[in-house]
């Protein structure tokens, strides 16, 4: 399985391409519509969220509820492009009179993609980049996460993710075993957090940031439990499925680390106090007795329950600006800004949950069939047969 996406973040609309998702599949637009919404929510957004009310379109790929085993197309529109038809049409430069229209950005934000890309692709103007490096672009990931969900579901794979820290205040209660339990904890608290009373001073760090101009980040954790065991592979690095989920966490836009299990805390303990011991009953077959290698061992999967995390850097954007350069002048300036959040992580949260759901459903579609649910998940029960059984 493989998708692109398109589109600007003031632009018309976001859209994605799926290619790969089985036929058959039941597949709804409130599906994808639910997670839509939970990514639009959390404490510390700034107004955008109140102009947007993502819904997604689809618009190929499914007929009457179920996948056809062609591409699908989602389309999610913005419903802040009608105050920037001007700015965003694509209609040449010199057709238009307003000198508005025609302002050029030419003053990078430190930590964002705006210098760099205007290097890299020759943009005087760096709107160019800016609109599409904004994490606008993350609504279809979710759309295709959503997706993907429908294929874990099906496979019997739960996933859920959750904020475990914030402006380094951490969750009490990190890794969590039972996904529908994790589920029942987060999603109604503004924060997505398992823990209330680290909920309550998460948003007093981000009101106090947003007090002083400034912006927090924090660490988001993912769960996914029933993934067969074997899923992945050791015999290629491009086949890792560690490898997949940390580069899917860290290409979320602000993401600075990703780690499996307990991850870098790895490095500062001794072997008996990381690797999980293996046991074996008639019911479970093959299990561990502890999970901090987080379902993962080899670039497979245990079928101990996957456990990922994510770092997400405060957001560059700054009501208190830093230093930067005009790109025209070469002159120093400190600018102010209209509008950004202050701080993302429990968005940021569901993103995390949606690309890795797509790695696990992408590599269990290449696993046991790509072209058909039901064999897929036929499949997929026969290799956890094998495995108690092995
Ligand atoms: C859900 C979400 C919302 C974000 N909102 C903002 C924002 O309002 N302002 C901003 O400057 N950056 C925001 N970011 C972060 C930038 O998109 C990101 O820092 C930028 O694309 C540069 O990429 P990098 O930080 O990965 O290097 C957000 C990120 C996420 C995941
Ligand atoms: C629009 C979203 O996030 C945006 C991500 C973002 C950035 O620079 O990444 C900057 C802000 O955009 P704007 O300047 O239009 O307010 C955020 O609102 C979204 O999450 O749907």
């Amino acid at each position: 399985m493989r998708y692109l996406t398109s589109g600007e973040s003031h632009g018309p609309q976001l859209t994605a391409i799926l290619e790969g998702v089985p036929a058959g599949l039941s597949l709804t637009a409130e599906d994808i519509n639910a997670d839509l919404a939970r990514r639009q929510k959390g404490h510390g957004r700034g107004r955008r969220m109140q102009i947007e009310k993502d819904r997604v379109e689809i618009a190929g790929g499914v007929r009457h509820g179920k996948t056809l085993g062609s591409p699908i197309a989602l389309i999610v529109e913005n419903k802040d492009w009608k105050h920037w038809t001007k700015i965003m049409g694509a209609e040449p430069l010199e057709d238009m009179e307003d000198s508005e229209v025609k302002r050029q950005i030419s003053r990078p934000r430190p930590g964002h993609a705006d210098l760099n890309g205007a290097i890299k692709y020759g943009h005087r103007d760096m709107r160019n980049v800016l609109e599409r490096s904004s994490a606008r672009e993350t609504t279809v990931r979710v759309a295709a996460g959503a997706v993907a969900k429908r294929i874990l579901a099906e496979c019997g794979i739960k996933i859920a993710g959750h904020v475990l820290e914030i402006g380094g205040i951490r969750s009490e209660h990190p890794s969590f075993e039972s996904v529908d339990e994790l589920i029942g904890r987060t999603e109604d608290s503004p924060v997505r957090c398992a823990d209330e009373k680290a909920a309550v001073k998460m948003m007093e760090a981000i009101d106090e940031a947003k007090k002083n101009g400034d912006s927090i980040g924090g660490i988001v954790e993912v769960v996914a439990e029933g993934m067969p065991p074997g899923v992945g592979s050791y015999v290629h690095y491009d086949r890792k499925l560690d490898a997949k989920i940390a580069g899917a966490i860290m290409s979320i836009n602000a993401f600075k680390g990703a780690e499996i299990g307990i991850g870098f805390e790895a490095g500062r303990l001794f072997g008996s106090e990381v690797h999980d011991e293996i046991a074996w009953d008639r019911e479970r077959g093959y299990y561990r007795k502890t999970n901090r290698l987080g379902g993962l061992e080899g670039g497979m999967t245990t079928g101990m329950p996957i456990i990922a995390r994510g770092v997400m850097k405060p957001i560059p954007t700054l009501y208190k600006p830093l230093q930067s350069v005009d790109i025209e002048t070469k002159e120093p300036f400190s600018a102010s800004i209209e509008r950004s959040d202050s701080c993302a992580v429990p968005a940021a949260a569901v993103v995390a949950e949606a690309v890795v759901a797509w790695e696990l459903a992408a590599a269990i579609t290449e696993q046991f069939g790509q072209d058909r649910i039901d064999q897929i998940r036929e499949n997929a029960e026969n290799m956890r047969q094998r495995a108690r059984e092995f």
